[in-house]
């Protein structure tokens, strides 16, 4: 195959390094990620690098996901074979399920951090640098959407999220597991299907603010009572499979009447249910409300996805047509 890997750096710990005042932060670009990988030579690819952030990734934001999004979408048109990101671990699975509904493109594009910085004792940057490239390589990455390559472990955007503060082993697709490894070097991959559904990376996106709410035991609604004056959309991460206290449902459906209110859970795996539990709070009684269920989304990426559809004015039907493909 002919054309070009292209490497884009973000940030994050895989691109930082102790600082004056303390503590590590982001300083390398994507030449110096690319630089500390043993092996690439020998895999014969041309390696293109572009530094377009260098920032910790909880201080990414949609605008720099939408001017990502163009780049790896240009590289691809200039002939890359697959694009890889560099990414800070946080919100890592924000971004590349972002990149998911944003690039159909049939080229690989694989997202990749470090748990370890560079200065550590074993920085895992390099190792995960290294099986990102070969998976962005790889002809059986194609056509399946943006993956997240860390630990050798290859998953889903849709799916995978970060369950460890710490671990090198911090990234999991719950209920659906890794959809492959990379073993010695080369990606053994089976393919998922994807979901159909695309989405512009519309620069709109940073004018739309969705509010995402974790729901505890007790919980009276207090925090959303202003969340239409606030807000453009909500994300409900509900208790269980979708369920809210009973003295919290009328302000939530207050809401629901004034702004779209997407119902996830916070359990951190499966889908919210529709049609089991009968009790006020229950998700029966909040989809009949007007919530809108997420299936199997979880709340992070139930708030890319209501964001990206605002951001292109998505009426009401379009947007529970396109929370139904997670189901
Ligand atoms: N491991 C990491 O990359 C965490 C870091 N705080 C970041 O997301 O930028």
């Amino acid at each position: 195959m002919t054309g070009h890997v292209a490497v884009i750096s973000m940030g994050g710990t895989i691109a930082m390094a102790p600082s004056a005042s303390g503590g590590i932060v982001p300083s390398l670009g994507a030449d110096d990620l690319v630089a500390s990988v043993p092996g690439l030579a020998e895999l014969d690819v041309k390696i293109t690098t572009e530094s377009l952030r260098s920032l910790p990734s909880p201080s990414l934001g949609f605008a720099d996901l939408v001017a990502l999004s163009t780049r790896v979408r240009q590289e691809i048109a200039a002939g890359a074979v697959g694009v890889v990101v560099t990414h800070g671990t946080d919100t890592i699975e924000e971004t590349a399920f972002f990149l998911d509904l944003t690039v159909p493109d049939d080229a690989p594009v694989v997202v990749t951090g470090a748990m370890r910085h560079p200065h550590s004792a074993g920085p895992d940057g390099p190792a995960n640098l290294y099986a990102a490239i070969r998976v962005a390589l790889s002809p059986d990455a194609r056509r399946i959407g943006t993956l997240v390559v860390m630990s050798d472990e290859i998953h889903g955007a849709r799916f995978v999220r970060k369950n460890h503060t710490s671990s090198t082993g911090a990234f999991v697709s719950p209920g659906f597991g890794p959809i492959g490894f990379v073993v010695e070097g080369d990606p053994r991959l089976r393919g998922i299907a994807r979901t159909g559904l695309t989405l512009p990376a519309d620069p709109r996106v940073s004018d739309v603010r969705v509010g995402l709410v974790t729901v505890a035991m007790g919980d009276d609604g207090a925090l959303l009572r202003r969340a239409g004056d606030l807000f453009d959309g909500l994300v409900i991460a509900g208790l269980g499979a979708g369920h809210v206290p009973a003295a919290m449902v009328p302000v939530v459906a207050d809401q629901a009447v004034r702004i779209p209110v997407v119902l996830s859970t916070r359990t951190g795996a499966g889908s919210v249910l529709r049609h089991t539990y009968g009790y006020p709070g229950s998700e029966r009684d909040l989809l009949d409300r007007g919530l809108i269920q997420s299936g199997f989304l979880d709340p992070a990426k139930s708030r890319v996805l209501l964001t990206l559809l605002l951001a292109v004015e998505a009426n009401p039907t379009a947007i529970v047509e396109a929370f139904d493909r997670f189901r």
